[in-house]
């Protein structure tokens, strides 16, 4: 994989990108890194929620009764637990671009004997990720997407149809299910769901939580002070994790690496953690972790937890974003959730500052004009544009042509050739603050012969 910086020459790199076959453009070293130091660090504190006591509790009984029962034998004992054959449910999560898809793919191709059903939820209605996992997922039993809004929020209750559909459906015909959450997704709901369902939980257990952190771009989202009851995804995604893998660090230096951990160990220091790139890690470091531990993590962050008003109060959680193309997201969510002991509450809402935009229009790319466009627009905006993503058209290129930036990195390798009959449609997502709809679709429009 060649690198080249964007200061070299803006003109040539979007050209470089399609005429190599994968090129990592590690641009604007000037640009990165003032902005992001002048950011507080926020402190941590992590709400984790039971949502429903009782039925949680039914996970917890088969182990009071082994273990409330001295007078049996052990035998005796064992025969009263029935076996968990429940399907392992696997949860990838970590912020945008930090490499999710990435490591779904390694998991799909990679040679575990596992027939896995893939749930991938994907931010904004545009369904890029489902290509680029299909596109490569011999492994996969089944890929559904949900992309109709965030898993955390608006669809939680598709999330819960999907997978009781899966296993009245298909149960046999797969081992194991792994859902990719959306990189805002907030996962405490998420893994909630798991418990608190019935449908869900009486055929699936969740295995884990892995969450991908980018050694490059993630102190910046970490750092980021949000506003009043606004949830910081980023260090959610870490609090809730098992297995963490910090991922990318081609892209850094040592140092910077060895600050990252330390941080994160602030945030959770129950989880493993392994480094690496590409998401290349052992598959049993990430499948078959044996089950996300709600109490581990619950004990591991009273302490922090402690530290806020609890005295009987609501707990709600508020999340605002729409994913209608072109528009900011707006969604509300409200969800109460009863703490062992105590009830509290708190307004949680996605940084209302995030959206995404789409663009989708016929028509083959010009990549001169692509290339200026795209380099001047990351010249100016690559802290808001947290992640693109795109399946383009390219003048004379049989291929489709498959792009991916995370701020100012980006990425893009031709793809599978265009069909005979498949239209070459652009698709196009942007996501990030404070983003111009019109204004990029006028720019991308205008690179189109
Ligand atoms: N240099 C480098 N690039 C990586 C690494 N892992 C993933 N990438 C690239 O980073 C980009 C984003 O990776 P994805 O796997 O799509 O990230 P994601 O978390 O699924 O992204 P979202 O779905 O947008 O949240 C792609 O271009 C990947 O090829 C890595 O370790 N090093």
């Amino acid at each position: 994989m060649a690198s080249m910086s964007i200061s070299m020459d803006i003109s040539t790199t979007f050209i470089g990108l399609a005429k190599l076959s994968t090129v990592r453009t590690a641009a604007f070293p000037l640009l990165q890194s003032a902005k992001l130091r002048q950011f507080h660090t926020q402190r941590f504190g992590l709400r984790l929620s039971v949502p429903n006591r009782k039925r949680f509790s039914r996970r917890l009984s088969v182990e009071a009764t082994a273990t409330t029962t001295p007078e049996q034998s052990e035998s005796d004992v064992l025969s009263r637990i029935p076996p968990d054959d429940r399907i392992p449910a696997t949860i990838i999560t970590g912020f945008l671009g930090s490499g999710k898809t990435t490591l779904l793919n390694h998991i799909l191709t990679a040679n575990h004997g596992k027939r896995i059903a893939v749930i991938e939820n994907e931010y904004g209605e545009v369904d890029i990720d489902g290509s680029l996992v299909a596109a490569k997922s011999a492994g996969a039993e089944d890929i559904v997407m949900l992309n109709n809004g965030c898993l955390c929020c608006t669809v939680r209750g598709d999330l819960v149809r999907m997978i009781s559909e899966l296993v009245n459906k298909k149960k046999g015909r797969f081992d194991h299910i792994v859902i990719e959450t959306t990189g805002l997704a907030n996962p405490a709901p998420i893994i909630q769901t798991f418990y608190a369902e019935d449908e869900v939980f009486n055929d699936v257990k969740l295995d884990g939580v892995v969450t991908l952190v980018d050694a490059k771009h993630a102190g910046f989202h970490l750092d980021q002070v949000k506003p009043k009851g606004v949830v910081n995804e980023a260090v959610e995604q870490i609090a809730y994790a098992d297995r963490i893998i910090v991922n990318k660090i081609d892209l850094v230096e040592e140092p910077q690496v060895s600050n990252l951990v330390q941080r994160i160990k602030s945030i959770n220091r129950i989880a493993h953690l392994k480094q690496a790139e590409f998401g290349q890690v052992d598959l049993d470091y990430v499948l078959g972790i044996g089950g996300f531990d709600l109490e581990r993590i619950e004990s591991a962050v009273s302490a922090e937890d402690s530290e806020e008003d609890h005295d009987g109060h609501d707990h709600d959680h508020e999340h605002c974003h729409d994913h209608d193309r072109h528009q900011d997201h707006h969604h509300e969510h409200e969800h109460k959730h009863e703490h062992d002991h105590h009830q509290h509450s708190h307004d949680h809402t996605h940084d209302p500052g995030v959206s995404s935009v789409s663009i989708v229009c016929e028509g083959s790319l010009d990549l001169e004009k692509a290339n200026i466009w795209l380099g001047t627009l990351l010249l100016e905006r690559s802290d808001e544009i947290y992640r693109m993503k795109g399946l383009l058209s390219v003048q004379g290129m049989n291929e489709r042509f498959v792009f991916q930036g995370v701020h100012d990195i980006f990425q893009g390798s031709p793809d599978r050739l265009w069909g005979p009959n498949e239209p070459r449609v652009n698709k196009i997502v942007f996501i990030g603050k404070n983003l111009d709809a019109q204004e990029l679709e006028k720019g991308f429009k205008a690179c189109l012969l």
